[in-house]
């Protein structure tokens, strides 16, 4: 069954020969997502998932400078939430489950910053290509956000224990180069080569049992399903932080292009 292709506003949504091709199309915001993007991008992997000639899907975002740079800081200093959706939910622990439940492989093309959310997202993908030029990294402390869920436990599957806790408590920028090292993605090509490649690893995909690969990734996935309980409970627990005085004096700390201050939020118990 071939599915139509759709428009969407923050997304572009393409099939070309066995791939699906999901772009998050906001360059001006480095490919950050808003309430609305996330929509978007569970429908498009939706299509994706019905449609007979999609074997792989390759995740990516618009330009050269960003993949995805998270949740939209701009956006969430202005009004203190990720914005109108269609649901009125902001579905990014869905977005996170279509990721991994859609049965057929997501390949990342990582085409420049994937920070903060964005990283989950590549992080969640079943494999990682990247850019020369893509850098990595977790953002979450210091504009007052966190993923207690699959952005902490998942990653910590990917790439150990102690480079988990560094990255997410330093909040450090990776190259593509270290990115490899720590085995947080597969391959490092020229920027120039990435889609060429990504494109290649859908084809050599492609040639495969269908089947076998469903049944391979839900087996993969089994193992770490549980970790979407704890998404459950980081995504609510994150609905009241990042509203919380705290969590705004991080959002409106970029978009005012300062430092924040959290020494006033010292208080544990
Ligand atoms: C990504 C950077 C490290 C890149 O730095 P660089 O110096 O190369 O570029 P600039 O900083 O000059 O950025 C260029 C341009 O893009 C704008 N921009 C970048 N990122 C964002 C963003 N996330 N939102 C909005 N706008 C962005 C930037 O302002 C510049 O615009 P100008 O108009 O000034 O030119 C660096 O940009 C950076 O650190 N970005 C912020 C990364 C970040 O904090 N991301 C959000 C983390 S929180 C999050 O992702 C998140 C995820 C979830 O799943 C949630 C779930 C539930 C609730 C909350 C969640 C949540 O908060």
């Amino acid at each position: 069954m071939a599915v139509a292709e759709q428009e969407f506003d923050d997304v572009v949504y393409e099939v070309q020969d066995a791939a699906a091709i999901v772009t998050i199309n906001r360059p001006e915001r480095y490919n950050a997502f808003r309430a609305q993007t996330v929509d978007e991008l569970i429908t498009a992997f939706n299509l994706a998932w019905s449609d007979r000639r999609v074997r792989a899907v390759v995740l990516t975002g618009a330009g050269e400078k960003a993949f995805c740079t998270g949740g939209d800081v701009k956006q969430r200093a202005e009004t203190g939430d990720y914005g109108p959706s269609e649901l009125n939910r902001f579905r990014i622990g869905e977005l996170h489950k279509i990721v991994r439940d859609i049965p057929k492989p997501v390949i990342a093309a990582v085409n420049g910053v994937a920070v903060g959310g964005g990283h989950v997202l590549q992080v969640l993908c079943d494999v990682s290509i990247a850019a020369e030029h893509a850098r990595f990294g977790q953002a979450g402390p210091k504009v007052g956000s966190f993923d207690a869920g699959f952005g902490s436990a998942y990653l910590a599957r990917v790439v150990g224990e102690k480079k988990a806790r560094e990255i997410w408590f330093w909040c450090r920028i990776y190259s593509a180069a270290e990115a490899l090292e720590m085995k947080l993605v597969n391959k490092v090509v020229p920027g120039d080569e990435l889609m060429a490649e990504a494109k290649r690893w859908v084809s050599e995909v492609a040639a495969l049992s269908p089947t076998a690969l469903r049944f391979l990734k839900q087996s993969f996935n089994a193992d770490t399903d549980h970790q979407a309980g704890f998404s459950n409970m980081a995504m609510t627990a994150l609905d009241m932080f990042s509203t919380s005085p705290e969590g705004m004096e991080g959002a409106n700390a970029f978009a005012e292009k300062r430092a924040a201050d959290f020494a006033p939020h010292v208080h544990w118990h």
